[in-house]
């Protein structure tokens, strides 16, 4: 079962179509990474999928839930941080926990709060009020929310927005090791270096149309509009040295590019081919690289190849 699902979901304000005929797949267990412009339709899309807000036209189904008629199963099962995350600010954090963990029915309060408190690194300042809290704070208050209910599935809208670097890292890892708990991961970011280091697959939209939604290493190789790209460095590039890997077979194209030799071919395997081929004839390889694309690119390519389309 996919833990979320869409299909032709479409939401539109007066003439403002915000979200339009959007198939999204979201496989259980995987971390999917929810990218797109400002105003591409993703707070929209989450908006639904929580019941906030009703489509006009499709059908989405998430947990195996329907969004219009089963939203409370869904709210129960699922955690959610919002974009900007609202508090009672003169409740403490603790209580603030434990008010929202009521309200989805979540169980054993007295021992997850301060459990939670300590895994998003609020330990110490559970029992202070939230209007003396920083934007880190709210955020890692957000998060401890969402997990209260040992959720199956949990939609972050921007989660590490305006933290700082270990804020970043601390919830990366959170994320991570939901994962290995199974938990189903929907991230909506901006952050594009840390969508390509955490997430399985991306999906990505525009206009409120799904634009590719793929496994991200297969969208990192065809944005190259090749399998593979290396680089090889040795104390020895001439002419001859290019030429004897141009030979090998499965090698697209070889040239030198700041001192180093770049390659392009079929397949990342073609390396070693070509590493053994230019050992064979007396050359000494010093470093064999390949060359991963950012998401930051890839996503900048498809974002613009649309757009002149
Ligand atoms: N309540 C609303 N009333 C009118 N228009 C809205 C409303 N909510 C969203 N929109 C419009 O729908 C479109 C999609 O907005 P949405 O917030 O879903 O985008 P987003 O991808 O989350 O953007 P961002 O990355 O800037 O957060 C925008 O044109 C926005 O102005």
């Amino acid at each position: 079962m996919n833990a979320i699902e869409t299909h032709g979901l479409k939401k539109q304000f007066g003439k403002i179509v915000a979200v339009n005929d959007l198939n999204l797949s979201v496989e259980e267990g995987k971390i999917y990474g929810f990218l797109g412009p400002n105003g591409a339709g993703k707070s929209t899309t989450i908006s639904m999928l929580m019941g906030f807000t009703k489509p006009n036209g499709g059908s989405a189904k998430v947990l195996g839930y329907d969004i219009i008629t089963q939203h409370y199963e869904i709210r129960k099962l699922t955690g959610y941080l919002p974009e900007r995350p609202a508090f009672y600010e003169n409740m403490t954090g603790a209580d603030n926990m434990q008010y929202f963990g009521k309200l989805i029915g979540a169980e054993d309060l007295e021992q997850r709060i301060p459990e939670l408190l300590a895994q998003v690194g609020l330990e110490g300042r559970g029992d202070d009020r939230v209007k003396g809290y920083s934007h880190g704070m709210r955020q890692r208050l957000g998060i401890a929310i969402a997990l209260l209910g040992n959720p199956k599935l949990l939609i972050l809208d921007e989660p590490t927005t305006g933290l700082d670097p270990q804020g970043s890292h601390d919830i990366r890892e959170i994320i991570r090791k939901l994962k290995k708990d199974n938990v189903t991961i929907f991230l909506s970011s901006h952050i594009l270096h840390e969508v390509q280091e955490i997430s399985d697959v991306v999906g990505i939209i525009k206009a409120g149309h799904m634009l590719v939604q793929t496994p991200i290493e297969n969208f990192l190789r065809s944005s190259k509009g090749t399998l593979a790209a290396f680089e090889i460095s040795s104390p020895m590039i001439d002419d001859r040295f290019v030429e004897t890997a141009r030979k090998v077979k499965g090698v697209e194209s070889a040239s030198i590019l700041d001192g180093r030799l770049h390659l392009t071919m079929d397949e990342p395997a073609v390396a070693e081919d070509v590493n053994a081929a230019l050992v064979g004839a007396g050359f000494r390889v010093r470093e064999i690289k390949e060359i991963v694309p950012t998401l930051e690119d890839a996503f900048l390519k498809v974002i613009g190849e649309k757009k002149e389309g």
